[in-house]
């Protein structure tokens, strides 16, 4: 897969440069492409930004750069093109996945009060495009927003977590857990400040275990995300009531 972002804070993404990203990376597996994108404006003070039409405060960003820029990067080759926004199509696991399938990513990082509209509706005449936000809170720019959805996406390419079971068993994954969040996690030593690994997990029934995790995701779930319980098929539900 290739990424390619348009950002005008490059460096932002130095995380991406580190930990499995970072190997995958170094590996091949991934091609990601950082771009400045004051790289496309010709003025001396390298100018992205103006005052919105119609009034209003702060200030939107210019097409032309992103036009440029975009026409440059995506050089006529399929990809598809993300903008992060908070006015934009909630971003899921599912997406994540969908988005892993993918060849080519675009992300172009928005700053000020946005991107001037043209800009996607022009890119939409040569490639899909995607308008998304990852959560209900208003950030400076869409460079966060990217790091989030590069990382969820990134982990479920073959290859770049060591263990490809855990991507499997993490929340929200297909797999029979769907719709569910991760119950709690134990490791060594077996008592730790007067607390006890719960025995079911040290009993080595492998069907119980199984059973527990699903009961106690269950509880999870319904304590934290009562909106995921609705969401759930009513024989999951029952299923727990059999298996208690
Ligand atoms: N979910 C989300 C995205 C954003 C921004 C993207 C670009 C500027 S602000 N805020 N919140």
């Amino acid at each position: 897969m290739r990424i390619d972002i348009i950002s005008i804070f490059p460096d932002y993404f130095a995380p991406l440069d580190l930990s499995l990203i970072g190997r995958a990376r170094a590996s091949g597996l991934l091609d990601v492409r950082v771009h400045d994108l004051r790289s496309w404006t010709h003025d001396r003070h390298n100018t992205v930004d103006d005052t919105p039409y119609g009034g209003g405060p702060g200030m939107v960003m210019k097409p032309e750069p992103w036009g440029e820029a975009l026409d440059e990067v995506v050089a006529g080759a399929p990809a598809r093109l993300i903008l992060p926004t908070p006015s934009g199509r909630p971003f899921r696991q599912a997406d994540a996945e969908r988005l892993a399938g993918e060849e080519r990513l675009v992300f172009g990082c928005g700053r000020y009060e946005g991107i001037d509209s043209r800009v996607a509706a022009d890119a939409a005449l040569r490639m899909p495009v995607e308008e998304v936000s990852i959560g209900d809170y208003v950030l400076n720019g869409g460079e966060s927003a990217t790091l989030v959805m590069v990382e969820a996406i990134t982990r479920l390419l073959p290859g770049v977590l060591g263990n490809t079971e855990s991507a499997v068993q993490d929340s929200f994954a297909s797999g029979g857990m769907e719709n569910l969040v991760e119950g709690p996690v134990y490791t060594k030593p077996v008592m730790w400040r007067d607390q006890e690994v719960p025995p079911v997990l040290l009993s080595g029934n492998h069907g119980a275990v199984d059973r527990w995790r699903r009961d106690q995701a269950l509880r999870k779930t319904a304590r934290n995300r009562p909106d995921l319980v609705g969401a759930m098929p009513e024989e999951a539900l029952d299923r727990r009531d059999r298996e208690v």
